[in-house]
């Protein structure tokens, strides 16, 4: 059975001038991410794993190339509707978390939904990543690993399109960076979202439907993996 796609990536390139010296983070990358997939974008330092992700997520524009999310080429987008497709469409999970330290672990998720169109409900989400206890809870009361999975709450909580993280094991430990994937699989099934991580770790390339590879800007890699591993199971 065909499968839909969700994402294409056509011939992406990316320049960044610094005076004299001129950077070719990404050169002419060309994928496709299916619905629903859950994707891992594995490479070094300096590979363009994270201007790739910033350029899906609206957060920065191409120098060439086009990206297609379902019909539509958000490289042709104004300054207006990239704020929308930001709001409505993706979810961004940080490796460091990225939360307001005045608001609560519910007040972060809830500023979050303010904004969107088509917001889940925030209890659900948080009972979700099993924080229900802790949403009266600061940042600063919390420990690394709950204050990620308020960030994926909020994510989530938006009903995005797509979920992006960016390093999101990258600050943990090595148990509570397995329990944060493990996480991110389940919103992934439970949710049928479409979840793209970006690491230089590549074990965690073990739990992804398919793993894209990149070097110096180019794709070196990009297979579809018929037997993925749950990230208890994965060591590293
Ligand atoms: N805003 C910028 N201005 C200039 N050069 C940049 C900028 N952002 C990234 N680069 C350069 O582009 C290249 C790719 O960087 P990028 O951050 O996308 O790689 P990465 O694979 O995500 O690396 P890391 O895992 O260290 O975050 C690097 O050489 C980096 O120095």
């Amino acid at each position: 059975m065909e499968k839909n796609k969700l994402i294409r990536v056509e011939d992406l390139s990316k320049e960044y001038k610094m005076g004299e010296v001129t950077v070719n983070a990404l050169k002419k990358v060309s994928f496709d991410i299916n619905e629903g997939e859950f994707v891992v974008i594995v490479g070094p330092s300096g590979s363009g794993k994270s201007t790739l992700l910033n350029i899906i997520g609206g957060m920065d524009t191409p120098t060439e190339g086009k990206v297609f999310i379902g019909d539509e080429d958000i490289t042709k987008y104004n300054d207006k509707s990239l704020t929308s497709y930001r709001r409505d469409k993706v979810g961004f999970v940080f490796q460091f978390y990225n939360l307001m330290a005045n608001l609560t672990a519910e007040e972060n998720v809830e500023l979050a939904t303010e904004i969107c169109k088509d917001p889940l409900k925030i209890a659900e989400v948080l009972e979700s990543v099993n924080l229900s206890d802790r949403k009266g809870h600061f940042p600063s009361q919390m420990s690394g690993g709950e204050q990620q999975r308020v960030a994926i709450a909020r994510a989530v909580a938006k009903n995005p399109l797509i979920l992006l993280c960016d390093e999101p094991t990258g600050a943990l430990d090595y148990k509570t960076g397995k329990s944060i994937l493990s996480l991110l699989n389940k919103i992934n099934k439970d949710y049928k979202k479409t979840v793209v991580i970006i690491t230089h770790n590549s074990p965690i390339s073990k739990m992804g439907d398919r793993v894209i590879k990149m070097r110096s800007g180019k794709i070196v890699d990009n297979k579809v993996n018929e037997n993925p591993i749950s990230p208890e199971r994965i060591e590293w």
